[in-house]
């Protein structure tokens, strides 16, 4: 069966997005979106993304690693989704959608999306790092060297090994670049390499870089691969909540496949 997709990308983090209204892509078929995803032989993308209806509010967002599996909530992904929706005529410029990890509110202005992230209120602080979960989990731990450092390789490491194993976790690694501004690298769990760009991730790190007192700011600058992301957020009793993430989420193009 053939579908149009459409291809986005949110700061270098990029998705094959289909419209699966009215339920014709077969969401079980893990080897065809790890198809769709391969940049060799199939479209290319870090994960793929259905927009589905919702009883309630706007569109349920349904998300894929490319390595075929459904997975946890995709910041970025959300963002992009929020773009297509306005591209197909479902939101004009507000949104209000079903993920994994539950409810997002969302903006859009240009091609500046805002998603708001679930609350989090559980921050796991460890000699050398910090684990949390922002929809997806994140390990977050500082290195001077980023530029230079091997993520795939050292990503892989921690991603695989205790505690996390199997199920895994993504991977941050980060250098301070002002109070409120951190630079950024990400190894992604479910496509087992540096993505450009990790939207929970960032979320993660800003969270992380507060809560161990890197940061008295609650609005934060994360300088990733392909770009600049912004989080902001407020805490009360010791939970993060009014998480945004906020930065552009572009339409690339458009085919048949
Ligand atoms: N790129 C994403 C994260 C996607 C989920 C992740 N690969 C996982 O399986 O945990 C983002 O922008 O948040």
């Amino acid at each position: 069966m053939q579908h149009t997709f459409y291809k986005y990308q949110g700061t270098g983090n990029d998705f094959v997005m289909i419209d699966n209204r009215q339920q014709t892509f077969d969401k079980n078929n893990t080897k065809q979106v790890a198809f769709l995803c391969d940049r060799r032989f199939g479209i290319g993308a870090d994960g793929l993304i259905l927009l589905e209806n919702h009883l309630e509010h706007d569109f349920k967002m349904v998300y894929y690693n490319a390595d075929g599996n459904e997975s946890s909530m995709c910041g970025n992904g959300g963002r992009c989704l929020v773009a297509f929706a306005k591209q197909l005529g479902v939101i004009s410029d507000k949104a209000v959608f079903e993920a994994i990890d539950g409810l997002h509110h969302a903006t859009i202005e240009g091609d500046i999306v805002k998603l708001q992230m679930v609350d989090v209120n559980t921050v796991e602080k460890h000699e050398n790092h910090v684990f949390l979960d922002t929809g997806s989990p994140h390990h977050v731990q500082f290195e001077e060297n980023i530029e230079d450092f091997n993520i795939k390789s050292k990503g892989a490491e921690i991603r695989y090994g205790a505690p996390y194993n199997e199920a895994g976790s993504n991977v941050n690694f980060v250098k301070k670049q002002s109070d409120n501004e951190f630079r950024v690298r990400t190894y992604e769990r479910g496509v087992e390499g540096e993505t450009l760009s990790c939207g929970t991730g960032v979320t993660a790190v800003a969270l992380a870089m507060h809560y161990i007192g890197e940061t008295e700011k609650n609005h934060v600058t994360l300088n990733v691969e392909g770009g600049k992301l912004e989080v902001c957020f407020d805490v009360e009793n010791n939970t993060y909540n009014n998480v945004w993430l906020i930065g552009p989420a572009k339409f690339v193009f458009k085919g048949t496949i």
